[in-house]
């Protein structure tokens, strides 16, 4: 039998509701976790508007959503839940959901947290090596010129990372993960973050501009927001330099890719390892058919273990809020 957007079985009544929107990647292993404890409405497999679905569930009964990073929770959207306190996001991002409409309205936000942080920085450095010393690009050329007999040495060279000078746009948790990494590299690590932190010794540069024009990498780790938006501008890449390399795990949004796609044409920067871009799913056809361009597909924060962790984190919160304890990882909403 197909799923139902909403099970109005016996057996549910007395469940809190949970709205679950987008859904998140890791509904499908979370939903049997949980299903004895919440009552999910599921709007995805509905036909009806989300305003439509609502009628029909009596939104003042609704206390919590689920939703996923790709799911825009839109002051307007909030407005449908008169009862809402509790938006639990799978992601580490909040740039989907209007915080500040959460924190007018009193509505708790809970992230991810932290568990994603090892698995994103790998990553980064994963893009960065690939990047740098063409592995992707090596496969793809081995791949069709073995075939030829080419030989090797037509591949063209690599850069190497280890003593490059690196940048890091936004030192949190990932930030920091990410430079943990590199050091061992000998990778001379300095940042650019909202504030200059007591805590690491790395130079602080105060604009993108100075840590771009003192680095030969920078690695974006830094969240979306209406002060990080194209923060990687045209200006920066330019500071950054012909043989500079960019590599973006955060957020498309902070690059403004119009521009880095003109940059790489032009040879302006030298490559770039992209996890995340400006309109998702949407990649710019040109970087297709870049070979100093390393793709993916928003994949950084998703292994076989985080996965889990997301569904434990997530449950964990409702859990929490429905017994009335501490959230595990409630977010810290703006002014
Ligand atoms: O991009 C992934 C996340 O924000 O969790």
């Amino acid at each position: 039998m197909a799923e139902e957007a909403y099970n109005s079985s016996s057996e549910m009544k007395g469940l809190p509701k949970v709205l679950v929107l987008g859904p998140p990647l890791s509904f499908s292993s979370l939903q049997p976790l949980y299903s004895h404890k919440f009552h999910f409405l599921k709007p995805h497999l509905s036909d009806l508007s989300l305003q439509h679905f609502l009628q029909i569930h009596h939104p003042p009964s609704i206390a919590a959503i689920l939703c996923s990073p790709n799911y825009s929770v839109t002051a307007e959207v909030l407005r449908l839940l008169p009862s809402l306190r509790l938006l639990v996001t799978t992601s580490i991002g909040t740039d989907h959901i209007d915080l500040r409409e959460c924190r007018r309205r009193g509505i708790q936000v809970t992230s991810a947290g932290a568990i994603f942080s090892e698995d994103v920085a790998d990553m980064a450095v994963a893009l960065l090596i690939d990047g740098m010393r063409k592995i992707s690009a090596a496969d793809r050329w081995l791949r069709t010129q073995n075939r030829h007999n080419t030989p090797w040495h037509l591949f063209p060279l690599g850069s190497k990372l280890s003593g490059k000078q690196v940048g890091i746009v936004g030192l949190g948790r990932i930030g920091m993960e990410v430079a943990k990494r590199l050091e061992p590299f000998g990778c001379i690590i300095s940042y650019n973050s909202k504030h200059k932190k007591t805590t690491v010794s790395y130079p602080f540069y105060p604009t993108v501009v100075e840590l771009a024009t003192n680095c030969g990498v920078l690695v974006l780790c830094c969240e979306l927001n209406e002060q990080t938006k194209h923060i990687i501008n045209r200006e920066v890449m330019l500071a950054l330099g012909k043989g500079g390399f960019i590599v973006n795990i955060g957020r498309g949004g902070l690059i403004d890719e119009k521009e880095l796609v003109k940059c790489l044409m032009e040879g302006e920067i030298g490559g770039a390892g992209l996890d995340v871009f400006e309109n998702e799913p949407r990649v710019p056809q040109e970087l297709f058919e870049m070979n100093n361009v390393v793709l993916s597909p928003h994949a950084a924060a998703i292994t076989e273990e985080s996965f889990m962790n997301m569904c434990e984190v997530a449950g964990g919160n409702l859990e929490a809020f429905f017994s009335n304890k501490p959230l595990i990882s409630p977010v810290t909403l703006p002014e």
